[in-house]
């Protein structure tokens, strides 16, 4: 339906562009009218390769991307105070604050921020690139390659970019690399509305401006309709209600519905609010009155994700049940059963109370195998009424209790500078690309960030698209490879080759065109041409000239860690590209965050010792504290000592042996695969579940999905028991604290042991291991691990293969690869075999304490950093350190990151850390030696 109008839309932006003579009442002709609008005046100003464009010349988009902001021009320069340079160089000094670790100084974002995009839209307007005036603060040659070609890079070694011209400003060279804000690219605003002759829009004359070539309406639904729900969605009724109430509330909607689609528009005015592409004309009224609101749940099963009680359907919709889970089986839907076999407790979410039959169950309609059926489900309940108490139990307060018992795990509470970062992207809607060493919470940001979103655009979930360099990455966050994403499969054709391709996959083409916002988390992997080749490939899908076609980034990673992988083939050419080398890198961000309270090592000297290793440049000092961690590790309460390896095999050999080691009894667990056996095989080689699990008691694994907020992909844990799920379920609800309400706890033994039953019942006897995993916020948590799913899907699409296994790898070793992003509280590196930039500071800097890191073979050369990286961070801290010795913030900053005195310290450290930087130009050359 959703695609039939947007095809159905489109086809009266053609009409429209061709005959302005249009039917005023189509609302929603008109907004899309408004967003294509820029791209069609583009069309008419490069008229003659009007449908080629995108394809053959990629300067043109850059001519598109000028009369964009052109556009905006006109508006700025409407703004006297803001175009002139004098203006323009105190809001620079504004927007500086603002853009370069605007996380320092989260009090002041709001109003600094306004400021700073508004000038820095003026001064974009003033590049000669651009066809504005030139006289802006930032001269053009500060992004040379954005306004002459921006898919002409750099070669990857050459000198960095020449530095731009700010004035008096003797720090403006860290500026350049950061001055990505920019008003010419922000969204139109979601909610249009907007009149035919609105003076805002350009003075093109669409009817002679347009050529529209034979193929132009081939792509009609690649249109990116940034609806917005009307405010008065109808809301369901909710509880119960009377047959007449039902009847009444029918032949209401019934009228509404004739009314409105009767209804004359007003006359004279061509101007509404886009509807709501799929609700019925009623929905455009005003809700009706909630009869029954749904019940607050909360509460949440230890395993259940944020928002699994949320499918409940109203009641209105879905029928209650009174009979308790086990009883239900004859009759529940399948779907009810999948649910409920998923999520154990969901079971229990039935209405006490007896609820008036339905019409098909009443006796007089009812056959007599229905009939026989409930006399079985009777006798069933009396069956368990010897096992559950008397008196029917609210099923709500149950879930409520268990609920609390098994999540006990504290959400983490996010720091300024990170809720600072959330902020901006959540309710500022700007592309941010947020840094930081390791340890600094950019994972659990991130997952804030993504948990926000999903509640923000919660109507349209398909508008935020989470992504990440790696599959291993990716499934930590709970999303798809970026090349997955992207539909473009290893990507290494041309972009027109790989927009054809995304063309003809209708599922890869939806994601571009429905994505408002897109998460990239290990951006370090992430290769700079990719990232070029992406963000056209946005504009031209999109139809839309800013980077990536207008979406949102939010994007995360330390480029000091692990560099993109090279293909070997393509790439012997030429060196690593970075993400932030790509051309469009600087234009794609709109706010540039360093975050710089490190959690995962509170320990100062430590902290300071790692941040060495991430820069490369190791004291001797440093160097000795490493060696003295060589000696072996022994610990008295269970927990075992993670080996980082930095290859596969090495890591293989270790756990087996680990395994063998182990007494007691070996639990095989063989993955069940789907797919073409002919491609199944390599297509499952790499994930992360392995095809059989051998487990003992007492073997040390690491979960490999995320479960909840604190039980997250990389959790450790030791296996404590192999039990089914009923005997699960009884332990649970056995197992009380003793200062639990005793009736409560009667309740739940009660309720666990007819779950039990229940089980049993059903044949469900597998034995699964049960883990105490060792939570990121240091709780310990029980769970028995059941079987998941993982899939591969084609470029297509498709799912070609999918594999069910438990989330459980063995984890006395892991490889580094697998470690990026882990916490460990016991890890032994062996650094002899470390060949890559970035490893052996991403292996060391798991350990939360020297008490708990082993290092052997700690050598500094060993120990790389890029010297492109180095530069690329220098100019982001000193350009940080000129704003603070330019506003004098440094107190400001020591006060918001302050939170314990060893905290406070470690900042400290930092800070005088970053101001060394600073100091170190000549750093950059001794790095290159490391090349
Ligand atoms: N606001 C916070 N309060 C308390 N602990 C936090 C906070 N943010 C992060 N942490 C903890 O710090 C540790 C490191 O967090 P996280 O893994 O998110 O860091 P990271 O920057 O992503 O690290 P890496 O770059 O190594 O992947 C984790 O144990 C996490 O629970």
């Amino acid at each position: 339906m959703k695609t039939g109008l947007l095809a159905g839309h489109h086809l009266l932006l053609h009409r429209a562009t061709i005959n302005l003579n249009l039917s005023p009442n189509w609302s929603t002709f008109q907004a899309v009218l408004v967003h294509r609008a820029p791209l069609r005046a583009h069309v008419h100003n490069s008229a003659p390769k009007c449908a080629a464009f995108p394809l053959e010349a990629l300067h043109d988009e850059d001519i598109m991307f000028g009369r964009a902001v052109q556009a905006k021009a006109a508006e700025a320069n409407n703004n006297n105070n803001k175009s002139k340079p004098g203006a323009s160089s105190i809001s620079n000094n504004a927007s500086l604050k603002q853009q370069l670790f605007p996380s320092s100084s989260p009090a002041r974002a709001p109003s600094v921020g306004s400021q700073s995009r508004t000038s820095s839209v003026a001064d974009m307007f003033k590049k000669p690139g651009f066809g504005g005036t030139s006289s802006g603060a930032i001269s053009a040659s500060s992004r040379p390659s954005a306004t002459t070609d921006p898919l002409t890079t750099r070669p990857a070694n050459s000198a960095p970019r020449p530095p731009p011209n700010y004035g008096s400003s003797g720090s403006g060279r860290a500026f350049a690399s950061l001055y990505n804000a920019s008003d010419s690219f922000n969204d139109t605003p979601d909610v249009i509305e907007v009149s035919m002759q609105s003076t805002r829009r350009p003075q093109h004359d669409l009817t002679s401006s347009v050529y529209i070539e034979d193929d132009d309406f081939s792509d009609d639904e690649n249109l990116d309709l940034d609806f917005e729900a009307p405010s008065a969605l109808p809301v369901l009724p909710t509880g119960r209600i009377s047959l007449e109430q039902h009847r009444e509330l029918q032949k209401q909607q019934e009228e509404e519905v004739k009314e409105s689609r009767f209804r004359e528009p007003p006359s004279g005015t061509h101007t509404s609010v886009l509807s709501w592409p799929e609700s019925s004309p009623s929905h455009l009224q005003p809700p009706k009155r909630e009869l029954n609101p749904p019940p607050n749940t909360n509460t949440k099963h230890a395993r259940l994700q944020d928002d699994d009680f949320d499918f409940e359907p109203p009641a209105a919709v879905k029928k209650p049940k009174r009979e308790l889970p086990w009883t239900m089986e004859a009759e529940s839907k399948e779907e009810d059963w999948k649910h409920a076999e998923k999520y154990p407790l969901e079971k229990s979410g039935y209405a006490p109370t007896p609820e008036s039959k339905p019409k098909g169950s009443m006796l007089w309609n009812t056959t007599a195998s229905a009939v026989k059926e409930q006399k079985k489900q009777l006798k069933d309940r009396q069956k368990s009424s010897s096992v559950a108490p008397k008196t029917e139990i609210p099923m709500d307060e149950i879930k409520k209790v268990v609920s609390s018992h098994l999540s006990k795990a504290s959400a983490i509470t996010l720091s300024g500078e990170q809720l600072h970062v959330k902020s901006l992207v959540v309710e500022k809607g700007q592309s941010v690309f947020f840094t930081g060493p390791a340890g600094t919470g950019k994972s659990v940001l991130m997952r804030a960030i993504i948990s926000e979103l999903k509640k923000k655009f919660a109507r349209e979930p398909e508008r935020v698209a989470v992504t990440a360099s790696t599959g291993l990455a990716a499934c930590n966050i709970g999303g798809m490879t970026l090349h997955s994403f992207a539909g473009i499969g290893l990507g290494k054709e041309d972009i027109q080759t790989l927009v054809k391709k995304i063309r003809r996959n209708q599922k890869a083409k939806t994601r571009w065109l429905k994505t408002k916002v897109l998460i990239i988390d290990e951006i370090s992997m992430v290769d700079g041409e990719l990232f070029d080749k992406l963000s056209q490939i946005g504009r031209i899908i999109r139809n839309n000239g800013r980077p990536w076609g207008g979406i949102q980034l939010v994007i995360t990673g330390d480029f000091f860690q692990l560099p993109p992988v090279l293909d070997k083939d393509l790439n012997k050419q030429r060196d690593v590209k970075f993400a932030f080398d790509a051309a469009t890198w600087n234009m794609s961000i709109d706010h540039t965050i360093g975050l710089t309270e490190v959690f995962r090592q509170r320990d100062p000297e430590f902290a300071e010792m790692l941040n060495e290793m991430r820069l490369g440049r190791i004291s001797d000092r440093t160097v000795k504290n490493f060696q003295q961690l060589s000696r072996p590790l022994a610990f008295d309460d269970g927990l075992e000592v993670t080996e980082l390896f930095p290859t596969r095999n090495e890591v293989e050999n270790s756990n087996r042996q680990r395994l063998a080691a182990l007494k007691g009894k070996i639990y095989r667990y063989e993955a069940y695969d789907t797919g073409e056996p002919a491609v199944r095989e390599k297509l499952l080689a790499n994930m992360m579940a392995p095809p059989v699990i051998e487990l003992k008691k007492d073997a040390q694994v690491m979960l490999i999905k995320n479960m909840d907020e604190t039980l997250v992909n990389g959790s450790l844990g030791t296996v404590v028991g192999f039990m089914n799920e009923a005997t699960f379920e009884l332990k649970a609800g056995s197992d009380f604290d003793d200062d639990e309400d005793l009736d409560k706890k009667r309740r739940i033994k009660a309720f666990t042991s007819a779950l039990s039953n229940a089980a049993i019942e059903k044949g469900d006897n597998t034995e699964y291991p049960l883990v105490r995993f060792h939570a990121v916020d240091g709780t310990r948590r029980d769970i028995l691990c059941q079987p998941e799913d993982w899939k591969v899907e084609l470029p297509t699409g498709e799912v070609q293969a999918s594999r069910k296994q438990l989330p459980l790898i063995l984890a006395w070793a892991l490889s580094i690869h697998k470690a990026q992003g882990q916490t460990l509280e016991r890890v032994k590196v062996d650094l002899g075999r470390v060949f890559e930039k970035g490893q052996a500071y991403v292996a060391l800097s798991r350990a939360t304490t020297q008490q708990g890191l082993q290092v052997l073979r700690f050598q500094k050369d060993k120990v790389m950093a890029h010297p492109r990286v180095v530069s690329f961070y220098n100019k982001l801290y000193s350009a940080e350190s000129a704003v603070m010795k330019r506003t004098k913030v440094d107190q400001s900053i020591t006060k918001f990151a302050y939170k314990t005195p060893s905290v406070a310290q470690a900042i400290t450290k930092q800070q005088q850390q970053r101001r060394e930087v600073i100091d170190i130009e000549d750093e950059e050359e001794r790095m290159a030696g490391y090349g």
